[in-house]
């Protein structure tokens, strides 16, 4: 058996897990990363990044069916899914490549194997012990399913359904959040049948309702068919396909299953409570400066309760190693961190929707301006529609701002530094905006709200 210290062992080496590490070396401290996959986990392999892959040859297929519009002679002729996966291969091996190069730059050892908290201050591999003055644990996120659902044979997850070989001629979704709606949106544009059955009212349902009812119109329009407001039942399999009970007794036949109905915490049977660190239903509360209740303890990312995204591990990641290091950084909280759903058309989104902001200053100290991308030269030259809406407090800040349209993900940056810096629609409204550009549409919107519209009514 082996001991090796260091300031700060991580436990899992996703998005959450290396920022920590990298930006503890950054700070002259040691750390070192265990993982037992690989190194980028969850996103790098099986999330944010070849799905968005996928994403992109969607749109390239909806660019290519559309060509004559635009005056160009092309002809679809259909997907080869062995040339979508070289492609999608292709990009998260050189990210893979270029992310463990950049721990290596750094000295930072990466353990390979299953590692097990063995004492508040010990992470346990095979007979190796790696022992840090501060723990950081990185464990991640894994798919979902419902009570009584099991996955497997024509019941898939997302993990799943990035690996499919073929496209479905008929897919039906369960659950009309990110994920469900991601893959919806693929499988349409590779030519599949879709039904996502989302229990709540509506699809995207944490995003501000215009925007749900911008997404459900646009995805009808496309042909992707969904049921909201019922729950799932049950399913049944055979040979050819599934079929999908929903509990007013409507069934849907399919030849796959989809199940898109979160991520749970990856905590179990990891010597978290042993140690005694507490959980709540598998996710490791944390004070505001993430650690545990176990001093020294901090925990990260997916596995930490609040919205399951890369950029807030990485953010948290950040975050723990400059809090050990003795920096103090400052706390985004998770209402101030953007949002986006890559479907077609993408929506993004920072900060409060108009219900939240109206609950919480009072309805009559909020206004939005809804800017309609009609009036946006950038976008119809793109042949995109939809909105940027933007949410204030009266004579107060920007609170809000939710974005529907083709490539909505790239606009979302300086939205959410408006909303992070607590900008009045005044002081950025002297500010100038590229043309034509979809940026303009944001300017647009906060022009309105400074009282000086120039392309808005
Ligand atoms: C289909 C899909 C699409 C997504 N798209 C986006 C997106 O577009 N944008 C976005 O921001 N987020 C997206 N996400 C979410 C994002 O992937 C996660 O929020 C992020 O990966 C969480 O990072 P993490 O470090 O907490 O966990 P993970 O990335 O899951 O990393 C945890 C790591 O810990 C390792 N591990 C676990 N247990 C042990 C152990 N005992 N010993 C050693 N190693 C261990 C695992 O192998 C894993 O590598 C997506 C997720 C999915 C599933």
């Amino acid at each position: 058996m082996s001991e090796q210290n260091f300031d700060i062992v991580v436990l899992g080496g996703g998005s959450a897990g290396y920022a920590a590490a990298i930006r503890a070396v950054e700070l002259g401290l040691t750390a070192a990363v265990i993982e037992k996959d690989k190194l980028g986990g969850t996103c790098l392999h099986r999330g944010c990044i070849p799905t968005k892959a996928l994403l992109h040859a969607a749109e390239v297929a909806e660019v290519s069916k559309d060509a004559a519009k635009y005056g160009i002679k092309a002809a679809f002729d259909g997907i080869d899914m062995s040339g979508v996966a070289a492609y999608r291969e292709g990009i998260v091996s050189s990210k893979w490549k270029g992310l463990q190069g950049l721990l290596k730059a750094r000295g930072i050892p990466v353990i390979e194997g299953e590692g097990r908290l063995v004492a508040a201050n010990a992470v346990q591999v095979g007979d190796d012990r790696y022992v840090g003055k501060n723990i950081v644990l990185a464990t991640g996120s894994y798919s979902k399913s419902l009570p009584g659902l099991d996955i497997g044979g024509r019941v898939i997850t997302s993990e799943h359904a990035l690996e499919l070989d073929f496209v479905p001629k008929k897919v039906a979704v369960l659950g009309g959040g990110v994920i469900g709606v991601e893959f919806a949106s693929v499988w349409r544009s590779f030519g599949a049948e879709v039904t996502i059955i989302e229990a709540l009212p509506h699809l995207v349902p944490n995003e501000d309702e215009s925007v749900s009812k911008q997404l459900e119109r646009a995805f009808r329009k496309r042909g992707i068919e969904y049921s909201l407001g019922v729950r799932f039942q049950s399913v049944t399999q055979n040979d050819q396909g599934v079929v999908v009970t929903l509990e007013n007794g409507q069934t849907y036949e399919a030849e796959l299953l989809l199940v898109a109905v979160g991520r749970g915490p990856v905590t179990e049977n990891l010597g978290y409570e042993e140690v005694g660190v507490t959980l709540d239903r598998g996710f490791v509360p944390t004070n505001e400066r993430l650690e545990t209740n176990v001093p020294g303890i901090y925990a990260v990312g997916d596995i930490v309760p609040g919205l399951q995204l890369a950029h807030r591990s990485y953010q948290q990641g950040i975050f723990v190693a400059e809090e050990i290091a003795g920096l103090s950084p400052i706390i985004v909280e998770d209402v101030n961190i953007p949002k986006i759903t890559y479907c077609e058309p993408e929506i993004a989104s920072v900060g409060y929707t108009e219900a939240k902001a109206a609950e919480k200053f009072g309805a009559d100290q909020v206004s939005a301006f809804d800017y309609n991308l009609a009036g946006n030269g950038k976008s119809s030259i793109l042949g995109t529609t939809g909105s940027v809406k933007v949410v204030r407090v009266n004579d107060g800040p920007i609170v809000g701002v939710h974005i529907i349209a083709g490539r909505a993900g790239e606009l979302i940056a300086e939205a959410q530094l408006a909303v992070n810096w607590e900008a009045y629609p005044e002081d950025i409204a002297p500010f100038i905006h590229a043309h034509p550009t979809q940026g303009e549409a944001f300017g647009e919107a906060v022009l309105k709200l400074a009282g000086k519209p120039l392309h808005a009514i």
